[in-house]
């Protein structure tokens, strides 16, 4: 027996922990990847890490409740029913805020930060600064419009680099699906073992030359690898049919009104984009041969026979989700003034009507989640100028609005804040496959949005504004209702009154 323990046992202990740190090295979960360890106190424009906050409505889990969550080394440790009953903690500890709401911070899934390659569009410090200061505590970059295009384990390191010491939320990026890796599968493969949430693909023109569109074939193709990751694909849907008002050739028609770009891209390029990827989420059900991975689509705008598709593709159980986002739910086609290019995105945002069956379908619960599918641009491309609507860049630019919009439309169709929370903070993380984000609960990093629902402002010129081009966005000058007061990224006060902590404090990039 000594001999055993003497020997054998030290060897043997050797030998499992050398296998159990090589297996978590390679496990394929997106890891956390701590880029930075500042001492806490500079991650925070606290003074400390161990601290109670408070409020009459906290949304939780099991509803709005008037309490204290208590939040120590950036996890939340505690949720106490009964507001001024929290723990014992020494008063300074405690952080009133009335009856302000605590929200699980908004995870945006759909945002384009154009970095490295084209950080005059946006950038890292600028886009993350604005999702602090829009109560976003979690941001999913797409792979296109910063350059080189995220296609590859060796642009994902590019981006990491790039994003290192500048970021003031949480980060997680897409990948994406072109023809060249959807035929070279191993490129794929190592892109989404080096940590990509997933992959992004255009069944249409993307608008960047460096990432060309895909067709069935080749997200059929991708599908086969992202099912063994249990990873999904977000999909721009769309697909050109002959049916569009190809304005180019019909030079009649004057492109500073809105509806000559309209017309050039009808609900059926959705609805044909959608029948196609139908045809293949139906293998994506349990025991299909596409089992484990997920078709999202995304920013989807029409909402007749292209919402039809995906609900009867959700009732025979295939893996799918859709998003919409804050500009189809706010503005009309009606309403948009000519020339101003700052309206333009793709798919268009359509009529009144459309709008108010988008917003039926939202608190139906049929379209999953939100993403602002922030776009910006410069002004130079965005030609607000000229006006003209088929020249100019299709994006809209939004991260620091986007919950004060959803509450100020949402709230006249009778969006509750608990269904703005699904949308913007609990369904996203499970999408993108994000663990112990989207809700409040113990355990789950702290990460908090506190606004003031009835608290109005004007988004002018004297509001504090962090997105670079600010003035090309479509909601400048607009009133709306829902101020953010403070934003907590795992635990550290990242935003306040107009202050940001300095960057890359305790926030942490989801990648390998
Ligand atoms: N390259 C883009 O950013 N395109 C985006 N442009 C929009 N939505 O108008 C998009 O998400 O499709
Ligand atoms: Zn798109
Ligand atoms: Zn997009």
């Amino acid at each position: 027996m000594d001999q055993f323990v003497w020997r054998v046992l030290p060897l043997l202990t050797i030998l499992i922990s050398f296998f159990v740190f090589f297996y978590f090295q390679n496990s394929d979960t997106a890891q956390l990847y701590p880029i930075i360890k500042l001492p806490r106190n500079q991650c925070s424009l606290l003074p400390h890490h161990h601290f109670w906050i408070s409020s009459k409505r906290i949304v939780t889990p099991q509803g709005i409740i008037s309490g204290s969550v208590e939040i120590n080394e950036g996890r939340i440790v505690s949720v106490v029913e009964g507001y001024g009953k929290q723990g014992q903690s020494k008063q300074e500890e405690i952080i009133d805020y009335g009856d302000a709401v605590i929200m699980p911070g908004l995870i945006d899934v759909h945002v384009h930060l154009d970095e490295p390659g084209r950080t005059e569009w946006e950038g890292f410090d600028t886009g993350t600064r604005a999702a602090a200061a829009g109560g976003v505590t979690t941001v999913v970059d797409m792979p296109l419009n910063n350059y080189p295009t995220t296609v590859s384990k060796e642009t994902l390191k590019l981006k990491l680099d790039a994003a290192e010491d500048k970021i003031y939320v949480d980060v997680g990026f897409w990948g994406g699906l072109v023809p060249e890796n959807a035929l070279n599968l191993t490129i794929l493969d190592e892109l989404l073992s080096a940590g990509v949430l997933g992959v992004k693909s255009f069944m249409c023109p993307s608008g960047i030359n460096d990432f060309p569109m895909t067709t069935i074939d080749h997200i059929k193709a991708g599908l086969s690898v992202l099912a063994k990751y249990k990873r999904p694909i977000v999909v721009h849907s769309e697909l050109v049919q002959d049916d569009g008002n190809d304005s180019e050739h019909d030079d009649n028609r004057d492109p500073h009104d809105y509806l000559t770009y309209l017309n050039t891209r009808p609900p059926s390029w959705e609805e044909a984009a959608i029948r196609q990827l139908v045809g293949v989420s139906k293998d994506t059900g349990i025991g299909g041969s596409l089992e484990g991975a997920h078709i999202h689509i995304v920013h989807l705008s029409d909402s007749s026979a292209s919402l039809d598709l995906i609900k009867e593709a959700k009732s025979r159980g295939d893996s799918i989700s859709v998003e919409t986002c804050p500009h189809y739910l706010a503005f009309t086609s009606e309403e948009i003034p000519n020339g101003d290019t700052r309206f333009k995105c793709s798919p268009p945002i359509r009529d009144a009507q459309n709008k108010d069956k988008l917003w039926e379908a939202v608190l139906e619960g049929h379209i999953d989640l939100l993403t602002t599918d922030h776009s910006p641009t410069v002004p130079e491309l965005k030609l607000l100028e000229e006006g003209d609507f088929l020249k100019a860049w299709g994006g809209i630019s939004s991260l620091q609005f986007n919950l004060p919009v959803t509450w100020s439309y949402g709230k006249k169709y009778g969006l509750t804040i608990e269904q703005l929370s699904l949308l913007w903070s609990k369904r996203p993380a499970a999408l993108a496959g994000i663990e112990s984000k989207g809700t409040i609960e113990v355990g789950n990093h702290a990460d908090i949005v506190v606004w003031q629902p009835e608290q109005e402002f004007d988004l002018d010129d004297n509001y504090p504004v962090f997105i670079k081009h600010y003035e090309l966005s479509a909601y400048m000058g607009s009133r709306l209702s829902g101020k953010v007061l403070d934003t907590y990224v795992r635990g550290n006060l990242v935003f306040k009154d107009g202050k940001h902590a300095p960057s890359a404090c305790g926030v942490q990039i989801l990648a390998t």
